[in-house]
């Protein structure tokens, strides 16, 4: 199957899904919550419809009794009229409530579901993409069009019932009123078409909304808050997050002014027959043909099919917003059927590692980038060793971590694990089999014990396996600071949390590598960046130590960092440069081979000398 994600950067984005498909999505959506409220809300707006109907008859027998005289019947008439007019407000009233109950149900949901099916895609190409970003928000919010929609279909119903008992009480009157309704017709059709606007510049606008919002979430960060301070740049980011605001509005706004264009065309239409509709039952009764209670039943009666058109114009923008958005969420389930698809392997991941992992002419580039970030790498990670990754900023050493644990799929060449091409392992078993902490660590806000304890979800409760961990990230000097021990709340989200720096952040990151008791492939992608240098070499050897383990089983230790000081120690170590390999192995052979290997080593030894 095809690299979808990539298909999304040139322009592969939502398409309406078939009908049925639609469909199914709303009922599936919407009945999940409480399919009960939606039958109420049904009967309910049926009321609606019959009591409205009741309404108009009884108030033309009410005038035509006041005109004839006959007093009693004018009277029993207003009674009806004043009882119905109390049925239509309270099914109102409660058919609204229901809708918000729905909603607020549904809401819920969808966003869990959202965020459920973006989560459990195995790799993580999708979230490299922007169009994928404004889609997911779009959808997280999509419970309420859903509602709407499926609430608007019922009203479809009770509308054309409604539409239905006005043009038999018209042709009543006089059999050329009966078109009357048909002049609608366009209005409905171009409300559809005034939506589609608004939603295009919604999408269009959403990147400069991100953007704003991106820079206005600045203003209540603390870390931002310090460099906003010290750069005083506040003003200047205010500024553009208040340019980025313009564009968006710009952009909604132009939609707004093309929908309500189109929707004005079609109310023109409307408004002609209303108007024609009044001439002839007023030149009928000038004829002596109609009576003054047809005239105020037509008059009444064009009134409530006005705003039934324009109900019906409401319900059915409402109605493709909804189906709109049942596509957005086809769309989703399937972009992860796909990128499970691309995730299909079967085959056995081994017990332990005897050849090691090999890369063949590996080539991997980001979406939109304009050169690889990896091109034809070719190499070698020997089972059972401790590998070391060096280069520059942006020579690729991230990315061929990314590329071993799977998040993404290289786009040429391949990775074999014993010769077993990655892309054929069961890539459950091997993310069970792969531990590490990287670049950009999590800091994960729950107890000390969960959060170290994530790295194996099966010991997560063990507060064994956690002390442990800890000891060998070197990280168990933090518990005794900690009055409730592993039980400690960490971070912000918690009003009697520990807060913690950023290197013991970093610390317990490195503790949740650690938790696995023998991975296959072990990353530490620079997992002493946020620690002081003093003790970095120290560290670097005690995790090499700590994961003798993983080297017993075959298994790799990758080390990514820019420390030279540390790196001399791995077994092997790998130079990249501009996306290829420059140079492997071991310290003494590179400086002997005195390539820039030699030359950051000799740099980096004198500044710290
Ligand atoms: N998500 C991304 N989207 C587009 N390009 C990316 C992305 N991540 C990395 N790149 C680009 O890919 C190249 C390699 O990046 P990578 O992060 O692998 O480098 P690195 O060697 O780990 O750098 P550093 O030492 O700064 O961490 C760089 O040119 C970078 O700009």
């Amino acid at each position: 199957m095809n690299v979808t994600w990539r298909g999304i950067a040139e322009g592969d984005t939502v398409r309406p899904a078939p009908t049925r498909r639609r469909l199914r999505i709303l009922r599936e959506a919407v009945t999940h919550g409480r399919p009960g409220l939606l039958r109420s809300a049904a009967l309910m707006i049926v009321l609606v419809s019959l009591a409205g109907a009741a309404t108009s008859l009884t108030l033309k027998g009410m005038v035509d009794g006041a005109a004839e005289g006959a007093w009693g019947y004018a009277l029993t008439s207003a009674g009806i009229a004043a009882l119905a007019a109390g049925v239509n407000g309270a099914c109102l009233r409660v058919y609204g409530n229901t809708h918000d109950s729905l909603a607020a149900t549904v809401g819920a949901r969808i966003n869990t579901e959202t965020v459920r099916i973006t989560g459990d895609m195995p790799g993580t190409d999708h979230l490299e993409h922007p169009e994928y970003a404004d889609q997911i928000a779009l959808l997280r919010k999509g419970g309420a069009p859903l509602v709407r929609a499926a609430f608007s279909i019922a009203d479809l119903v009770s509308l054309a019932v409604r539409v239905l008992i006005a043009v038999a009480l018209l042709a009543w009157v006089h059999p050329l009123l009966a078109v009357a309704p048909l002049l609608a017709v366009p209005s409905v059709l171009l409300a559809g078409r005034a939506q589609a606007h608004v939603e295009r510049a919604a999408l269009d606008a959403a990147e400069h909304v991100r953007t704003a919002d991106h820079l206005h979430s600045l203003f209540t960060h603390p870390t931002a808050a310090m460099e906003m301070r010290v750069f005083d740049c506040a003003d200047a980011l205010d500024r553009r997050a208040d340019e980025a605001w313009a564009r968006a509005a710009r952009i909604r706004l132009g939609g707004a002014v093309r929908a309500s264009a189109t929707a004005v065309a079609g109310w023109l239409v409307v408004a002609a027959g209303y108007v024609g509709a009044l001439l002839l039952v007023v030149a009928e009764a000038r004829a002596g043909r109609a009576t003054p209670g047809d005239v105020l039943l037509v008059a009444q009666v064009l009134v409530q099919l006005r705003g039934n058109v324009s109900a019906l114009a409401t319900t059915t923008r409402q109605v493709s917003a909804g189906l709109r958005m049942a596509d957005r969420y086809a769309w989703l389930v399937d972009r992860a059927a796909e990128e499970h698809a691309r995730y299909s392997g079967t085959a056995a991941v081994p017990d332990g590692l005897t050849a090691g992992i090999r890369l063949e002419g590996v080539r991997f580039s980001y979406p939109g980038a304009a050169r690889p970030a990896l091109d034809g790498v070719d190499l070698v990670l020997p089972a059972g060793r401790t590998v070391a990754v060096v280069g520059v900023n942006g020579a690729g050493k991230t990315t061929l971590v990314k590329l071993l644990c799977g998040f993404h799929r290289p786009d040429g060449g391949r990775i074999t694990v014993d010769g077993t091409d990655l892309a054929d392992l069961d890539i459950a078993a091997w993310r069970a089999r792969t531990s590490g902490t990287f670049q950009n660590f999590l800091r994960l806000e729950t107890s000390v014990q969960h959060s170290v304890g994530a790295g194996l979800a099966e010991r997560m409760d063990d507060p064994a396996a956690v002390t442990a961990a800890l000891r060998r990230a070197d990280a168990e000097a933090l518990l005794a600071r900690w009055p409730e021990g592993l039980e400690t709340a960490l971070g912000r989200s918690y009003r009697e949390g520990a807060e913690l720096s950023g290197g013991q952040w970093q610390r317990l990151a490195v503790a949740r590598a650690m938790m696995h008791p023998a991975p296959l492939l072990l990353v530490l992608d620079e997992p002493t960046a946020a620690l002081d240098p003093v003790a970095e070499h120290a560290l670097y050897e005690r995790y090499v130590g700590a994961a003798a383990r993983v080297r017993e089983n075959g298994g790799t230790v990758l080390l990514v960092s820019h420390r030279f000081s540390s790196v001399r120690m791995a077994d092997l170590i790998i130079v990249l440069n501009g996306g290829g390999v420059e140079d492997i192995g071991t310290h003494d052979e590179l400086v002997g081979r005195d390539g820039s290997y030699a030359l950051m080593f000799r740099q980096q030894a004198a500044a710290f000398a």
